[in-house]
Formats: C-alpha cells, structure tokens, sequence
C-alpha cells in the first residue's frame, strides 16, 4: 500500500508556510526517516500526514485512498495509518496498559477474542507483555513510549508514523525500541519516523526525507546525508560513519565508491582492505 503526498501545503492560522508544497512517494514496506533541524515542520508533516493537521492545499493518499477530512473520511485513514506522537501522555489514558492497547480494536468493533489477540500480538511486538496488567500512569517514561506504540500497532494499520520514538530513551532502550519497529518492519508495516539521530537513520532507512524551508528532499541515507549543500542546508551534521569514511576514502584505506551505513558495514570494510 503505497502511500502518497502531492503539492502539501501547511501554515498554522496567521503564520507562514510551514510546509510548501511538499511532494512524497513512500512505497509499501519501506522505511523512511524524516530528518531537519527544530521548527523545520517534521511534526506539522506527520500530523498532516495521520490527517490531525488539515493542510491549506494539496492530496494524501494511502492505497489509492485519497485522505478526506470529514468523519467518515479520517475514521477509514486511521485504519489505514496511525500516528504515535512524541509524547506518550498524549495517547495514552486508561487505567492500565491493556485497557490502553484494546481501545483501538474496541473501537473498531472487533469481537473480545480479536481484541485479545490485538492486544497480545502488539504487547509481544514491542517486547511489553510484562507491562499488561501495570496501571499505566506508574510505567517510567520509556515503558510509555513503548505501550503507546503497541497502541497504534494493536490497530494493524498499514502504515505507522512515528514523531521521534527515540527521544529521551536511555540507550538500551532506544535500541530496544529500534528492535520492535524492525519486527513491525519484517511484518511488512510502512514506518515513518521523524528522528534528529541522523546516525539512526543512516543505518535503518530504507530513504530519508530531509525538510528545510518548507520543502523536502527525499533520496537515498547514503547519498542525502553525505551531501555538504543538503547538511548545511538542513543544519544537520553529518553520521559519524560517513565522517570517517570521507577520510578513509581521502587517505586510501578504503574504496572511492564505499559508503558504510553503520559500525558494522564500516569495520566490514576495513577487514576486507
Ligand atoms: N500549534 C501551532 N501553532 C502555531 N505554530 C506552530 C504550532 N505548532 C508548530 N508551530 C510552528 O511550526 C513550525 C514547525 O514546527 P514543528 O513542530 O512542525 O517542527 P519540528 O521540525 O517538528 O521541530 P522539533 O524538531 O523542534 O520537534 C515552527 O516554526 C513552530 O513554531
């Protein structure tokens, strides 16, 4: 289910264009970072993206179903692509963690035995199963993150947008939280995910979004983010790993044509030299 956006326009009431005609092509399956310095527009897109936001001009499209922004319209969207935002409280509010996930299968009407298996394959995906019975407001802020993750994804969309999953995680759980979107991933869900961690998203996207002014490019990790006019632009840096690749192709160790996307494709690189 490919997902579309053409010529979206966005400002809040009084204020410029925060997006100016953003086009964007997101292939089923795939798995894009949306990346860009604070107030570029990376929330105001995904939330025009899950239809919160409704844009000045321009279509989304999920599967060929054009977005419409009446009840009946954002109810059928919602199926289709669900938002988890960047902070927890936001969607989270029953009184314990499995009341939480079940809402959504609730609400779509789904017998108690489907609500159940929802509730139980999410809570397995995201490694949260020990949380069920836990009074959500007493779960750390990481916990949840988690839970409101496993509550979008209770809902099978087809396509998941996440607004910085990893911020304020410690490191284990950032990369526990990047191991649950790798098992939504395998499952064959479309993850979108605004991050600042532009090694994060050199190493898991398939493409990135890069936001400045407005617009967007869109390309591949490796090409975007190693591209001086696009990281100034954006005002990001560049990942490590391409930092030290740059100066390893400069003094000969490794190939002109190489560009490592992580730790372990880097030290694979040099092995082979
Ligand atoms: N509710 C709002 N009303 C008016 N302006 C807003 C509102 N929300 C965001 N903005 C403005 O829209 C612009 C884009 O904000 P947005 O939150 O989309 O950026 P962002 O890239 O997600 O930023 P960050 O990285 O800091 O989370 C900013 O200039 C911001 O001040």
């Amino acid at each position: 289910m490919n997902t579309e956006v053409a010529g979206l326009t966005f400002a809040y009431t009084g204020g410029p264009p925060v997006l100016a005609g953003v086009d964007l092509k997101i292939p089923s399956g795939s798995r894009i970072a949306v990346l860009g310095a604070n107030g570029s527009g990376k929330s105001t897109l995904l939330r025009c993206l899950s239809g919160a936001l409704k844009p000045t001009s321009g279509r989304i499209s999920v599967g060929g179903h054009e977005l419409r922004h009446n009840r009946s319209g954002l109810r059928r969207h919602r199926h289709l692509l669900q938002l988890i935002t960047q902070d927890p409280d936001d969607q989270l509010f029953s009184a314990s963690v499995r009341e939480d996930v079940s809402f959504g299968p609730v609400n779509q009407g789904l017998s108690e035995e489907e609500v159940r298996a929802r509730c139980e394959e999410a809570l397995d995906l995201l490694a949260a199963t020990h949380l069920a019975d836990r009074p959500t407001h007493q779960l750390s802020f990481g916990e949840r993150k988690r839970v409101a993750i496993a509550s979008a994804v209770a809902m099978r969309p087809a396509v998941l947008v996440l607004d910085e999953p990893t911020a304020g995680l410690d490191p284990a759980a950032g990369i526990e939280a990047v191991d649950a979107l790798a098992r939504l991933h395998e499952q064959g869900t479309t993850l979108v995910m605004a991050t600042h961690d532009v090694d994060l998203a050199l190493a898991w996207a398939d493409e990135v979004v890069v936001l400045s002014r407005g617009v967007v490019r869109q390309g591949a990790p490796a090409e975007l983010l190693d591209s001086d006019p696009v990281l100034e632009e954006a005002r990001l840096r560049r990942p490590w790993v391409l930092a030290v690749a740059a100066r390893l192709r400069a003094l000969g160790v490794i190939e002109a044509e190489s560009r490592p996307r992580d730790e372990s494709s880097l030290l694979a690189l040099l092995a082979r030299e």
